[in-house]
């Protein structure tokens, strides 16, 4: 089957699925390197730019310490720069809350570089073809010799970096650098060579290189202060005005704003302020209550990681610390919370290895092409109650009010609510993996579409709240409609109440019955599965 656009949706635009599997052979990944691998001989240093991308910070920043120390052996200008392009905004549908959280981090770390005498110039591209002409022409108007800048892994961001590499030609050096995980993206394999892609393997690998190799958690320090005989040859770049959110994308009032920004306080100071209080206050029970929503027991580090205003390294330098110093994190040695934790960091590595060796899944296709051939329902109705958390399930309900409020959720619930939309309304999967982007705050494409894979198991939303919000003060927080409910009803008021209580709260009926569309969904899959052949 494989559809390649869908008019009505063309954020789900994909290649065809023969075509995936020509893409995951020859990987863009693979392209780039070999274009790094075979440019030209450096030529002697004239200036050295670092452009930031998914790595807002100057603490622990791999590329932009490398290009700092380049620069200053030579005796050469530093230039920062960060691209704008409105239109990659639009097509990556990144959420007015990311997109102030990255401005507001990024005004900060345009004063922190100009306090080291280093400009962090803004360059914009309206459309996405731009980018790359426009980065050539900034690069030669202040005749950089050498750039550097930190690997992104997904193929857009591949595919752009060796178009860069092509059209410069040689007229100056590139130098990307892993700098988004400990382990280095594809180089975790199996005995037989491959890319390891199952959980429990790369995990157990991953702890004990990390053991018996603490140096992969060491840090880099930020660039020293720059002479400003140096600096001055490079004057007129300072001071770079920050480019103004699109329109689309900007909150819709001031007091949006104001309440979202309180929730998650932008900048790398503030980032390391959460990840003591998490040491101090929360790892101790984080094993405990992590999967309960109503303790928000977890770090709420994810918008810090997914900017790269936090670098993973120094946030495990800190859990290293608690460790006593170890930087072994298995479960027979350190607190339960400490191995709990870093597990979800290894969660991330992993799947940022899984864009690198399985480029597909981050080109709109599930992993298990297979799904690719489900034929998923038009319900509008229900995928607007579903964004709007109408759906007449609790559970649920809450999990999306807290999205829509917070542009961020607890991941148990990211798990009901995910398996609720494809399972139980069978509504394409995308078209809540692009909800997500366009809403959270902590968009992060390799989490985003491994958290919506999409698979045979379908959650149950009423035994999920009662295990994992057994009071029902999750609930009850973000469904007011149900704050006065008693007892176990408040998991499905609608199936334990009498219909005039029910009718009381002034909550909906239930979009779909659970027990009936989870049956639906597995027929579904099995028959449109049976005789696919990707
Ligand atoms: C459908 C779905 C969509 C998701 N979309 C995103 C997303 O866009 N961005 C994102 O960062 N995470 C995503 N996740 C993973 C997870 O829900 C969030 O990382 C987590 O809830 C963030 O809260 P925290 O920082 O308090 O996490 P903690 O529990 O404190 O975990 C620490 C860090 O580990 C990483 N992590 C935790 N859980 C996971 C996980 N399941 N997979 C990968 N990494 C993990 C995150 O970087 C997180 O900040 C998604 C999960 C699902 C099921």
């Amino acid at each position: 089957m494989s559809k390649r656009s869908d008019p009505e949706h063309p954020e789900l635009t994909h290649p065809s699925t023969k075509r995936a599997k020509q893409i995951d052979q020859a990987t863009p990944y693979d392209a780039l390197q070999q274009r790094l691998d075979t440019q030209a001989p450096e030529k002697e240093i004239s200036k050295v730019a670092n452009w930031f991308r998914r790595d807002l910070r100057i603490q622990d920043n791999i590329s932009l310490h490398t290009a700092a120390e380049r620069a200053r052996e030579a005796k050469r200008p530093l230039i920062c720069f960060y691209l704008n392009c409105p239109e990659w905004i639009e097509w990556h549908g990144l959420s007015p809350a990311r997109l102030d959280f990255m401005n507001e981090t990024l005004v900060g770390v345009q004063a922190e570089l100009k306090g080291l005498n280093i400009p962090l110039v803004y360059i914009t591209a309206d459309k996405r073809h731009e980018i790359v002409p426009v980065i050539l022409k900034f690069l030669k108007d202040n005749s950089v010799s050498h750039l550097y800048a930190n690997f992104e892994y997904e193929v857009d961001e591949l595919r752009r970096d060796a178009k860069l590499l092509k059209t410069a030609d040689g007229s100056f050096h590139v130098s990307l650098y892993h700098d988004q995980c400990v382990m280095e993206p594809g180089t975790m394999t199996t005995s037989s060579g491959g890319p390891m892609k199952v959980f429990t393997p790369y995990h157990k690998t991953w702890l004990a290189e990390v053991k018996t190799n603490p140096g992969l958690l060491n840090t880099v320090p930020a660039p020293s202060a720059v002479d400003s005989s140096i600096s001055k040859k490079v004057f007129a770049l300072f001071d770079s005005k920050l480019p103004d959110i699109p329109k689309g994308k900007q909150f819709r009032s001031e007091e949006e704003r104001k309440r979202v920004r309180k929730l998650w306080p932008a900048g790398h100071e503030a980032g390391m302020r959460r990840m003591d209080h998490f040491l101090n206050d929360k790892i101790e029970d984080y094993l405990a209550t992590r999967s309960q929503p109503a303790a928000d027991s977890t770090s709420r580090m994810s918008p810090y990681f997914a900017a790269g205003v936090v670098s993973v390294r120094e946030a495990l330098s800190k859990v290293k610390e608690y460790n006593r110093g170890s930087s072994d994190f298995s479960q027979s040695s350190c607190r339960p919370g400490v191995y709990s934790w870093v597990r979800e960091i290894v969660f991330r590595e992993l799947y940022r290895q899984t864009t690198v060796t399985t480029p597909h899944t981050s080109m709109n296709l599930p992993q298990n092409l297979k799904f690719e051939f489900v034929q998923w329902e038009d319900d509008e109705e229900g995928f607007k109650k579903w964004y709007e958390g109408k759906t007449g399930v609790p559970f649920i309900d809450a999990g999306m009010r807290q999205l829509n409020h917070e542009a961020y959720m607890h991941n148990r619930l990211r798990m009901n609510v995910s398996s609720y939309l494809y399972c139980n309304l069978l509504i394409d999967y995308r078209r809540g993996e692009r909800y997500f982007a366009e809403t959270l705050v902590d968009w992060d494409l390799n989490n985003n579409t491994q958290g919506w894979e999409p698979s045979y198991t379908v959650f149950n939303p009423v035994s999920q709240a009662e295990k994992n919000d057994p009071n029902g003060d999750y609930i009850r927080k973000w469904v007011p409609e149900l704050r006065d409910v008693k007892g176990k009803a408040i998991f499905s008021p609608h199936d334990r109440l009498s219909k005039e209580e029910f009718k009381r709260l002034g909550y909906p009926a239930p979009h779909v019955d659970w027990k009936e569309t989870k049956a639906r969904a597995i027929e579904r899959f099995k028959n449109d599965m049976k005789e696919a052949v990707p």
